[in-house]
């Protein structure tokens, strides 16, 4: 990713569902912050497009307004907002309707001409819209004539890519039929997370790793994705999903993806893609029998959050009171390689709990405990923990001298962070700049979705024939005891979570004692 770099080519930018969420919470504030950090080529142009209709001047303004409600900086300097602004237009039209794709291509084809790029303007269709308007979209993006121009064109959509390995295959054989594998960009927004990003550097720029990075010297190595909001205002599509499909299936595969793939021959995106794949086809697959002993799910029910009392999961607006969707996972999963083999990656992800945060820890092995410095078995492993969000850091906790004393051991953590002194790029801003300059790297292959479908579609259907439990966590928890349960059989625990700098420190006492 070279955001700091690479200025863009020009090009036009049609976002459908311009009038939406997250249009108005990631896009217009990631192309602000682009555009001020001087970023975007001056011949740029974005296109919304919406159902109902809008001057160009009113888009400008909820641009605005978004801007200023979600960017990292306001508008504050006049003529730079008039500058960036003026790029922007608006055309209304029905995705579901062909002809309606006129206006749209009028309003791309009349600014190519004033910029003079006529006929080989470079085009990018971001979909902010429901995925199961992606197919059509996409068709039509081809039968109107939009793709065709003797500039580049891409398209990027959000997640969800089908619901099980069959609807994502067919979504992907409708959207080829317009746009290329390399002319795909499938944004996981988690890939775009700069702590996540960092992984690689990490591993392969530092000779202190990577030697010891296999199952010679990790005990375990734990994902966590907790989130302490409920289901918020979309039930409709949650109750469906449910946090397996939500977040595992994406977002928590890439992090173990980029913790296990090998270093790949060049920091191309194609060798990189081959190992991130290479982790998926070695991922232990799960017989529907064996499931309940290898993956936990649970539903929140009420408890307290913040001080307040919050509703049960199956109280929440639009939610089934019956449901049986899973607002929690765990689990201990297996990548069978070389490298990897009998290392347990506990992964947990859920709604309404303890704490948000994302966080990785890598247990080390520890020390023969009968010799050395282990009088008072207060030795604890070396553990070395990225912090994904909020905070964004990575730390390490060594044992050490007590001062003053001649044998005694305390743990202490060496730590670096991230985003102490000024904020970081929004995952969307170093996404969507990606994509202009053609980089697909932190972008999902289909490859990645098709075999992490694949992993998923046994847990989902052994759980939607209810051969596994659900289990009941209080909101304001860690979970079920089940997911405690699923380390404590291996003698692992997991790590308490550090999203405060100043109590990292306490932590790590902490965790030495435990
Ligand atoms: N919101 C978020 O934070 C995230 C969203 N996503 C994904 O992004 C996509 C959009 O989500 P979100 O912004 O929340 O959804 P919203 O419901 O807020 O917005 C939907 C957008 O689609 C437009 N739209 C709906 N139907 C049509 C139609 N027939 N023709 C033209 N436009 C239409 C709406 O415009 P209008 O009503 O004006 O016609 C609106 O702009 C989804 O795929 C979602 O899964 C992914 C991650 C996070
Ligand atoms: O994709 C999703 O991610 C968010 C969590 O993202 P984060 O960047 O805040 O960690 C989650 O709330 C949502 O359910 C899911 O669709």
């Amino acid at each position: 990713m070279s955001i700091h770099i690479q200025k863009t080519e020009p090009f036009t930018l049609v976002i459908f569902g311009a009038t939406g969420d997250l249009s108005k919470r990631k896009l217009f504030p990631a192309l602000f912050m682009l555009f001020k950090n001087g970023l975007l080529n001056s011949d740029f142009t974005i296109v919304g497009v919406g159902r109902s209709e809008r001057t160009a001047e009113k888009f400008r303004m909820e641009v605005r307004d978004s801007i200023n409600q979600f960017a990292r900086l306001q508008v504050t300097d006049e003529s730079q907002w008039n500058e960036f602004a003026s790029r922007f237009f608006y055309a209304a039209a029905d995705v579901n309707n062909p002809v309606q794709y006129q206006g749209i291509k009028k309003t791309v084809e009349e600014r190519e001409q004033a910029l003079g790029v006529k006929g080989k303007g470079n085009r990018l269709f971001y979909l902010a819209i429901a995925p199961d308007l992606f197919a059509t979209v996409s068709l039509n993006l081809k039968k109107s004539g939009l793709t065709e121009t003797a500039g580049w064109k891409r398209l990027i959509i959000e997640k969800p890519i089908g619901h099980d390995y069959s609807s994502a295959k067919v979504l992907n054989e409708q959207i080829k039929q317009s746009f290329t594998e390399k002319e795909t960009y499938r944004i996981d927004h988690y890939l775009g997370k700069e702590m996540v990003q960092n992984i690689e550097v990490l591993r392969f720029a530092n000779s202190l790793f990577e030697p010891l990075w296999s199952h010679h010297f990790i005990e375990s190595v734990q994902i966590t994705a907790s989130e302490t909001v409920g289901v918020e205002d979309r039930a409709n599509y949650y109750d469906e999903a449910g946090a397996l499909r939500d977040m595992v299936q994406n977002h928590i595969l890439q992090m173990l993806m980029m913790v296990c793939m090998e270093p790949p021959s060049r920091l191309k995106t194609e060798a990189i893609h081959d190992e991130k794949v290479k982790v998926l086809r070695s991922l232990r697959r799960y017989q529907e029998d064996e499931i309940g002993n290898y993956v936990v799910r649970g539903q929140y029910v009420t408890g307290v959050i913040n001080g307040k009392q919050v509703p049960a999961y199956r109280d929440e607006k639009n939610v089934n009171p019956e449901s049986r969707t899973e607002t929690f996972v765990a689990a201990r999963l297996y990548v069978d390689n070389l490298r990897w083999a009998g290392v347990p990656f506990y992964i947990r992800t859920g709604k309404r709990m303890a704490e948000k945060a994302t966080e990785i820890v890598i247990q080390f092995k520890e020390m023969p405990k009968n010799l050395y410095f282990n009088k008072n078995n207060d030795l604890g492993p070396n553990l070395l923990v990225i912090s994904i969000h909020p905070m964004e850091g990575m730390y390490m906790t060594l044992n050490a001298k007590k001062p003053g004393s001649v044998d005694e051991i305390t743990p202490v953590a060496m730590e670096f962070c991230n985003n102490c002194e000024e904020g970081t790029p929004e995952a969307y801003e170093s996404l969507l700049h990606d994509a202009i300059i053609g980089d697909q790297t932190f972008f999902t292959h289909w490859e990645e979705v098709s075999l992490a479908w694949k992993f998923i579609d046994p847990i989902r259907r052994t759980w939607d024939q209810e051969k596994a439990p659900m289990e009941f966590y209080e909101s304001g928890s860690w979970g079920p005891q089940a997911a405690h349960e699923l380390l404590a059989g291996q003698g692992h625990k997991w790590w308490p979570i550090s999203t405060q700098r100043r109590h990292r420190i306490v932590r790590a006492r902490e965790m030495a004692k435990i």
